[in-house]
């Protein structure tokens, strides 16, 4: 393939001593596909890549791309034949395991035949075999555990059940199911997935990166588990969530399975049932705070940088408030990574922003916009609005005047008397008596737009929603809390409050509604899953280290395009969940071209056709072949046959 061999100014070198004999031999085997890297800078007592010491900004070359092979542990590879695995290992390893679609030929060369039932299987018929299993549980809980089982057996089958049935089965992979499975972590863990870094690991993070079996990782999620989704501080339990958003990157943007890595920071948890629980699995300690915390954070961030390489994405992913805002601050621009919760969150509030404008036939700035909460994601969402407004032609001090901002002590409003307002929050700040409901902010403001992302379920009371009502055409309703029982309010709720015209989005799904006159109204899922799965396979194809937030206003210009008229008719701002994948696309394409156009990819040369060269970097979820490939050797001898 052509782009396998481009270069990129960054480092991917490959730490090659866990690489087992199998994974040399695959090496050999793509190494005469692709021109060798140059040697890296070898340390003088290690003999290992230096690649921490490289500088950031400094000019790297090294042979770029995403089908690096690898033999792990649990990842996928491409399944495909160069292994020298045992049979066996080859049944019990998740990115090679085929279960019953070996072929008799297969089971016959690997040594595996009689282990399996004489049938053989398509991987279609394992699909439905899938269905018919996830059936026959009715608890969430048993659904997640299947699941998880399904992952550890055969990734393949995973990723191909999950990304055909992307809306029966998001629910239960990500929100809300993944909330209960974090809350019940120490019962659903059953085999490694993802890495915990302790706070007692200080000084030896890079030794446990070093742990993980898998050499080409290129993206990361990492929590501390300090704010898992609304439901608070769940300490080590919150490893759930980089193992959903990761199962995502997979599934909704092709990004390889074994290039992702989930990775739980435990500095331990303010959470007393957590600590009292006989079946956490965290360290039993209070959350540790200060220098130590952010040496730690440091640590790691120089360690990944060292053991995978410049552009090895970082996703922050539900770290508590304080600490999001400042290591985003502290990281971006010097390291590959993005918070999830402040930008993700932004991007995809405001593409569903722009899609309402199509119903509403305003512009962004016409709105009067009220935000209940302003932590990551309404302050993540507001400023997107500033940038979106100003690109309409508002200045900025008019665009922040539209927006309104209610926190726990309620209007943030310029000489609080309580005083506390951060520097994000006094952007917003109105010069005006406090007001100390959502309410009656609603009813002295008068918003087009009210968006939820309090974590508090119900905010949105059927009066706030009749007022909405009252004083809009269409009002615009968003209930962004997760999960589901944190919802500002329901789809019925919103509706039905509002004589059906509201234009409603949330966080968790909810279920058609019919109006009524018959029609049935599908409420969008405004969640943060339709940008950062395209956003990260856009910065991996671009190799992209500044995710500046031009690429998160792109992203959601990008998601609200996609959406139809069709959609807008059904009520709702984003493209349905069963087209989620060809967003992905989408939105990493313009992230690529808008890298290449502002001078900030690495990757070299800039693909002749960016969209091919993006899907040929994706994950294939069928099957590869189990057999080493047949071919005439001399040329001119018989064919050889492996059986
Ligand atoms: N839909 C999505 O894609 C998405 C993305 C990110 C976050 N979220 C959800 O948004 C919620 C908040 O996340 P966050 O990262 O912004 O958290 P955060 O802790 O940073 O912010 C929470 C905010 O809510 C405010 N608040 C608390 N009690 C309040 C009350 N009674 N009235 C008004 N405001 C109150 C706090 O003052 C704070 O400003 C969570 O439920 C999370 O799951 C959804
Ligand atoms: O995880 C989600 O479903 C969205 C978001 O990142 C959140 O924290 O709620
Ligand atoms: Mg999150």
């Amino acid at each position: 393939m052509e782009y396998l061999n481009r270069k990129v100014k960054s480092n991917g070198q490959i730490d090659t001593r866990q690489m087992n004999g199998a994974s040399n031999a695959r090496k050999k085997l793509s190494e005469t596909a692709m021109s060798p890297a140059p040697p890296a800078p070898r340390d003088k007592n290690t003999n290992q890549p230096e690649v921490g010491k490289q500088s950031l900004s400094g000019s790297r070359t090294c042979t770029y791309s995403m089908e690096r092979d690898r033999i792990g542990v649990w990842g996928s590879g491409d399944g495909q034949s160069n292994s020298k695995l045992s049979g066996l290992d080859r049944l019990k390893h998740p990115g090679l395991n085929k279960g019953m679609a070996f072929s008799i030929e297969e089971r016959q060369a690997m040594g595996i035949h009689g282990l399996l039932p004489p049938r053989v299987k398509t991987q279609e018929e394992q699909v439905q075999l899938c269905k018919l299993s996830i059936e026959r549980y009715e608890d969430p809980l048993n659904k997640y555990i299947y699941l998880m089982g399904l992952l550890d057996r055969n990734e393949h089958l995973f990723y191909r059940f999950v990304g055909e049935n992307v809306s029966q089965m998001m629910p239960i992979v990500y929100t809300p199911t993944v909330g209960l499975a974090c809350q019940k972590y120490g019962l659903v863990y059953r085999r490694p997935r993802g890495l915990f870094i302790t706070i007692n690991d200080k000084g030896y993070v890079y030794d446990i990166l070093k742990n993980w079996p898998e050499t080409d990782v290129r993206a990361i999620v990492v929590t501390d588990g300090e704010r898992i989704l609304g439901l608070g501080d769940l300490g080590a339990c919150g490893m759930g969530i980089p193992v959903g958003k990761l199962a995502l990157y997979t599934a909704l943007a092709g990004i390889k399975p074994h290039q992702c890595l989930p990775i739980t920071i435990d500095v331990g948890t303010n959470n007393q049932t957590m600590l009292d629980d006989p079946l956490y699995i965290g360290l039993r300690q209070r959350r540790v705070r200060g220098p130590q915390y952010d040496e730690l954070i440091q640590e790691f961030m120089e360690a990944v940088v060292k053991r995978f390489g410049q552009n090895c994405l970082v996703q922050f992913e539900d770290f508590g408030n304080a600490n999001a805002f400042r290591l985003l601050e502290k990281y971006r621009g010097k390291y590959c990574t993005f918070n999830d919760d402040i930008q993700g969150t932004a991007a995809v509030a405001v593409a569903g922003l722009l899609a309402s404008l199509r119903l509403t036939g305003k512009r962004l700035s016409d709105n009067v916009i009220v935000f209940q909460g302003a932590g990551e994601a309404s302050l993540g969402i507001a400023e997107l609005c500033v940038m979106a407004m100003k690109a309409e032609g508002t200045p900025e001090q008019e665009a922040r005047g539209r927006i309104y901002m209610v926190d726990s002590k309620g209007l943030i409003v310029k000489n609080r008397p309580e005083g506390g307002l951060n520097e994000h929050k006094e952007k917003f700040a109105k010069d005006c008596p406090p007001i100390r409901t959502l309410a009656e902010v609603v009813d002295t403001v008068k918003p087009s737009v009210l968006i939820g992302a309090a974590a508090i379920g119900g905010a949105f009371s059927p009066s706030i929603l009749r007022a909405m009502g009252a004083n809009n055409e269409r009002p615009v309703v968003f209930a962004l809390s997760n999960p589901t029982s944190k919802a500002e309010c329901t789809a019925e709720e919103a509706y039905v409050n509002t004589d059906e015209r509201a234009i409603f989005a949330s966080g968790s799904p909810f279920p058609d509604y019919r109006t009524k006159d018959g029609r049935v109204l599908r409420p969008g899922q405004g969640n943060n899953a339709y940008i950062f799965p395209g956003l990260a396979l856009g910065i991996l194809c671009a190799g992209l280290v500044d995710v500046s937030d031009d690429f998160m206003l792109l992203a959601a210009e990008a998601l609200a395009e996609i959406v139809s008229q069709e959609d807008l008719d059904q009520g709702s701002l984003y493209p349905p969940l069963e087209h989620i994948q060809e967003c992905s696309v989408k939105i990493a394409k313009k992230i690529v071209e808008h890298a290449y156009a502002t001078g900030k990819a690495s990757v070299q040369p800039p693909p002749l056709n960016t969209e091919s060269f993006i899907r040929s970097q994706m994950y294939d979820v069928r099957y590869g072949r189990a057999l080493p490939p047949v071919y005439d050797w001399p040329h001119d001898a018989p064919k050889v046959n492996v059986l």
